[in-house]
């Protein structure tokens, strides 16, 4: 397996952002697209994307074989709740690891949720998501969607050794379709899945990125 560059590594951060101005347009607005209401907040942001990654989702829910469909559960991220869930994670990591150096927490709580000033979700430009059958019942991915490295003793990387063959061939099945369409994974978690963000940028050598944080209106 290549070695995974983390959100935190400085060379992410290096990527500029050229924001096109794309609009974040609401999901829900697309009958074909399965909404789970497990992220749902009051003003509905959760189920926002660019206008882009939203054309590339609905691209990829076709190359699916047959019964199966994506399940949507998070879009765009408000840059405030971004930093609570980064600052959280790593005030955990910190209370247990107490002779971690701050590098350290960083690049440990990096591997879960993404340091504020990347942020792909706070772009408009992640999702998280997994695959249904037919009968809207979540297929086996190997972890919940959301589980931490320690929880789930790292299963949640995309090519976990350990993770049975269902689950790793449905894991393929969704990364085959989402690759496709153009998207690309955090390879410490297989749900998460971004299109113009400079992690995309760097993945794919596009040089900037497309969509920077941004607030929702
Ligand atoms: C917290 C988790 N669902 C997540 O979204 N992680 C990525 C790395 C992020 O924060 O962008
Ligand atoms: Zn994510």
């Amino acid at each position: 397996m290549n070695k995974i560059v983390l959100m935190s590594d400085p060379k992410i951060a290096a990527i500029p952002v050229a924001d096109c101005g794309e609009p974040l347009v609401d999901v829900r607005l697309q009958e074909s697209l399965v909404v789970d209401s497990r992220k749902t907040d009051q003003s509905g942001a959760f189920a926002h994307l660019r206008e882009g990654v939203l054309i590339r989702l609905l691209e990829a829910q076709k190359l699916l074989p047959d019964g199966m469909r994506l399940l949507f559960i998070e879009g765009y991220r408000p840059p405030a709740l971004q930093r609570f869930y980064f600052e959280r994670y790593a005030d955990n990591l910190r209370a247990d690891n107490p002779g971690w150096s701050p590098i350290r927490v960083r690049e440990a709580a990096s591997r879960y949720v993404s340091p504020p000033e990347i942020a792909p979700h706070s772009a408009g430009a992640a999702v998280d998501l997994t695959l249904i059958s037919a009968t809207g019942r979540e297929l086996d991915m190997g972890t919940r969607v959301n589980a931490s490295p320690e929880e789930s003793d790292g299963a949640c990387y995309t090519d976990a050794d350990g993770v049975g063959s269902e689950a790793r061939a449905n894991r393929r099945v969704l990364g085959d379709a989402l690759t496709a369409a153009g998207l690309v994974n955090y390879p410490t978690e297989w749900w998460h899945w971004s299109y113009g963000d400079r992690y995309w940028a760097f993945q794919t050598d596009a040089g900037s990125a497309r969509y920077g944080p941004r607030e929702l209106r």
